[in-house]
């Protein structure tokens, strides 16, 4: 899929970027940039890895001329560079739209101006239905993707998009949080036990992603069928795993800015959406900039399943305890927790 190929990850020290290389350094890629500003972070990748195919690139993507440096004879970009954490994106509201918001921006524009090929955009259930800043700022890189996507007639590029829900085990998560707790032989602290999130591995979005790459059109949207669990239920897996059934729980109640449940597809997305299988597609609306089409004339379709529902982590399939310990045995972290080892998410 790569041979021969030039990929650049923005924000590729993070856990995709990592994952991504994990899967494709051995692959016959040419060449891969790693693009952030984190240089101890760079370096430690470097050391790690010991590559000749990897390029690290110090930049930022609220600088352009970062960007368009990196950006230089690459075919193919995996924009994953965000402020992601929500209390953070919650007090500097405006740090996340320079990040998200213009960041993107100038991702694109650039990977324009350089004629990469594909370009394809990290998204998260929490921009649909934002509540909290991180899923505002997130919704609104979607709409600049989306918005970028109409104007690329005559160009090489093709621009497209996916969201994930929660990556199991992502650094600071909940499930890091849980085994700490229970190693430091404090109780569980669980916000609320019917909340619901979508579990997905760090696999599963690394395979998300390149399904979007490999059938993405401009604009669309990209999600993947994914099965949700209550915090309760994986609280009481993880403790199950660690062999410590009847570890203290404490209900500490919804935390600011979060979601009893999260949707990855709303209502009017599903109403157009696409089942590709393992996969939904969310084309973007066609219209053009006239205003009366946009305006003036609606969509008996919209109308139709408007009445119907969202995609989200309460109506999805759901996973019972027994459910949830089998995924959590697909990280390599868990199966060695499991099996007596001490373990960080470093071992991810
Ligand atoms: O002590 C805790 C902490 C969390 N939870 C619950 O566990 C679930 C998952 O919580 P995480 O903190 O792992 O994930 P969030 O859904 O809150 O969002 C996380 O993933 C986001 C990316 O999508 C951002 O990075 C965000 O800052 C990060 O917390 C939630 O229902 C949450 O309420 C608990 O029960 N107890």
């Amino acid at each position: 899929m790569f041979k021969n190929k030039k990929l650049l990850i923005t924000g590729g020290t993070g856990s995709f970027g990592n994952a991504v290389l994990n899967g494709l350094l051995s692959s016959d890629v040419t060449e891969i940039r790693v693009f952030s500003r984190d240089e101890k972070k760079q370096d430690d990748m470097r050391k790690r890895y010991n590559s000749s195919k990897l390029q690290f690139y110090i930049g930022d993507v609220r600088d352009p001329r970062s960007v368009a440096a990196a950006m230089r004879g690459v075919d193919y970009v995996f924009h994953a560079a965000a402020l992601k954490q929500v209390p953070s994106c919650e007090f500097h509201p405006m740090e996340a739209v320079r990040t998200n918001v213009l960041g993107t921006e100038n991702v694109l524009a650039e990977a324009v101006a350089a004629g990469v090929k594909r370009v394809v955009c990290l998204s998260t259930d929490k921009a649909v239905y934002p509540i909290n800043a991180m899923g505002i700022s997130k919704a609104m890189m979607e709409k600049v993707m989306v918005a970028a996507s109409r104007n690329l007639e005559g160009s090489a590029t093709t621009i497209c998009g996916t969201r994930y829900g929660n990556v199991m085990a992502s650094r600071g998560s909940v499930i890091p949080l849980f085994i700490e707790q229970v190693r430091a032989g404090k109780p569980i602290t669980i916000t609320d036990p019917f909340m619901t999130r979508f579990m997905m591995t760090l696999p599963d979005a690394v395979d998300l992603v390149l399904y979007a790459f490999q059938h993405g059109n401009n604009g669309d949207i990209f999600v993947q069928k994914a099965p949700a669990a209550t915090v309760e239920t994986l609280a009481k897996a993880m403790l199950e795993l660690m062999g410590q059934p009847k570890h203290p729980i404490h209900i500490i109640g919804t935390r600011h800015g979060e979601k009893l449940y999260e949707a990855l597809l709303a209502r009017e997305e599903m109403a157009c959406a696409q089942d590709m299988g393992d996969y939904y597609r969310v084309p973007p609306d066609g219209r053009d900039l006239n205003y009366a089409k946009f305006v003036e004339q609606g969509d008996q379709k919209l109308t139709q399943t408007a009445h119907g529902e969202d995609y989200n982590s309460h109506n999805t399939r759901r996973l019972d305890v027994e459910g949830m310990k089998q995924l959590l045995l697909k990280l390599p972290l868990m199966r060695r927790i499991a099996a007596g080892e001490y373990a960080t998410t470093e071992d991810y």
